[in-house]
């Protein structure tokens, strides 16, 4: 419908010849970006339409969706519960079940004791985090968002992980304040999932903050869409890092290729 209001419209102001000359153009545009055009569907289109008729947050909604189909205590049944609800119902930017495997076998292999998650918005990577760590770890996941923290706090106790530490604060103001507040010496793994722009100064801060020893292990999702081009040219320059890509799909979407970098921190402590 779409493309023939415009050739109508264009045919009434330009000569037919040339209006018909732009379908294959116009054809071949959605047909390249169909993923992304529906990817704004789902998460724009779709978002504002149930913001306006359910009077509730979209996180909110996932939250409802996920209490009255869970089953509390079990930390599987409610990622399954939040995949379905984000791959049938809405769109939300959880880390996803491809993106989440890779996460659970890193975390298995590094068994880490003190593990810090930088953006859990409504609290799904941060069960998926907690269910892969070892007897005794401790989590601390900082969201910046007040109503997104209150999700993801009644999300964590509806998965049982009552012990996880929850702050509620920007990033920059958490990361100079882990050894004071909170008695860090070492971070054992960095999960961030956060604002892209902000995974730059953040590792830059982790690195003048002492936390990260030799074998620190940092997972940063989403780095090639939407991408954080400068955080992987500091990576990459930097020399204190051994990294690679993990590729892999955007969550919840078949066609749009993303990545989660592994960086093993080679400094010394
Ligand atoms: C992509 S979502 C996180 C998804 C989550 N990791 C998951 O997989 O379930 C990004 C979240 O990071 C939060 N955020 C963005 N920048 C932040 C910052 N500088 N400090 C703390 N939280 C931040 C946002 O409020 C949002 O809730």
């Amino acid at each position: 419908t779409i493309i023939c209001l415009i050739t109508v419209t264009a045919t009434r102001m330009v000569s037919p010849a040339i209006a018909l000359a732009f379908v294959p153009l116009l054809l071949t545009v959605i047909i390249r970006y169909r993923f992304y055009f529906v990817l704004l569907y789902r998460a724009v289109l779709v978002r504002i339409w149930k913001d306006c008729v359910s009077g509730l947050s979209r996180e909110e909604r996932a939250y409802q969706y996920v209490l009255t189909h869970a089953t509390p205590g079990d930390p599987d049944s409610i990622l399954d519960t939040f995949d379905n609800w984000c791959s049938k119902v809405e769109f939300i930017s959880n880390i996803g079940p491809k993106k989440g495997k890779i996460l659970d076998r890193l975390l298995m292999e590094q068994s880490p004791l003190v593990v810090l998650e930088l953006g859990a918005h409504c609290g799904y990577s941060t069960v998926r985090i907690a269910r892969a760590l070892p007897l005794g770890a401790r989590l601390y996941s900082v969201e910046m968002d007040q109503r997104n923290a209150a999700i993801t706090e009644k999300i964590i106790r509806l998965a049982g992980f009552d012990d996880d530490t929850l702050i509620v604060n920007p990033s920059d103001e958490v990361i100079p304040r882990l050894q004071s507040d909170y008695g860090l010496e070492r971070l054992d793994f960095v999960f961030m999932d956060h604002w892209k722009k902000c995974y730059l100064p953040d590792l830059q801060m982790l690195e003048g903050s002492g936390l990260l020893g030799k074998g620190s292990v940092i997972v940063a999702d989403n780095v090639l869409f939407p991408g954080a081009p400068k955080f992987l040219r500091h990576i990459r320059k930097s020399g204190l890092y051994e990294w690679k890509i993990h590729r892999a799909t955007l969550e919840y979407s078949k066609g749009i290729r993303d990545g989660m970098a592994e960086l093993v921190y080679q400094g010394i402590k």
